[in-house]
């Protein structure tokens, strides 16, 4: 398993792979057929692993990705601080997955540049590690919008 930077242990990124992988087994994706799994690790005392699937709907835009599904259980759980997202889809081919730029926008809410995605390749579960602030460049953040609002008072 290819891990460049180090940004979590072996054996955090290991388990962070498992639940992906898991995760994508339990996509409800009936119309695109695109099992997507995604797993984040949390910054906290004792981190944990929160998982999320795809989740489709019969009117398509109702349906939300995996990533997005990972964020709001761990939101809505407590969580804000996270270490590490492992993203994969449930198909054999040769590539890496990639995530929607809807989806690198909603983790660049809570996670800076600095923050490591492993696109992992469902075949042979290899993670290739990209840095938020390369996949998504010049992310408008919740600074931003502070920022803009003080100039406007
Ligand atoms: O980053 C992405 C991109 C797509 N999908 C899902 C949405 C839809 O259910 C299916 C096809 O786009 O894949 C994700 O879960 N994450
Ligand atoms: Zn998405």
């Amino acid at each position: 398993m290819q891990q460049q930077g180090n940004a979590i242990s072996e054996s955090q990124l290991e388990a962070l792979v498992a639940a992906c992988v898991k995760a994508a087994e339990f996509s409800y994706s009936p119309y695109s057929g695109y099992r997507v799994g995604a797993a984040l690790l949390t910054d906290s005392p004792e981190p944990v692993i929160i998982p999320g699937c795809n989740v489709e709907n019969c009117t398509y835009p109702d349906g939300c990705c995996a990533e997005k599904t990972a964020i709001v259980k761990a939101v809505s759980e407590g969580h804000r601080r996270f270490l590490a997202l492992a993203v994969t889809i449930a198909i054999q081919g040769d590539d890496h997955p990639r995530m929607c730029g809807s989806c690198r926008q909603v983790v660049a809410e809570f996670c800076g540049d600095q923050f490591p995605i492993y696109l992992v390749r469902y075949r042979d579960r290899d993670c290739q590690m990209v840095r938020l602030g390369d996949y998504l460049p010049a992310a408008f953040r919740p600074s931003i919008l502070a920022q803009d609002r003080s100039a406007a008072d």
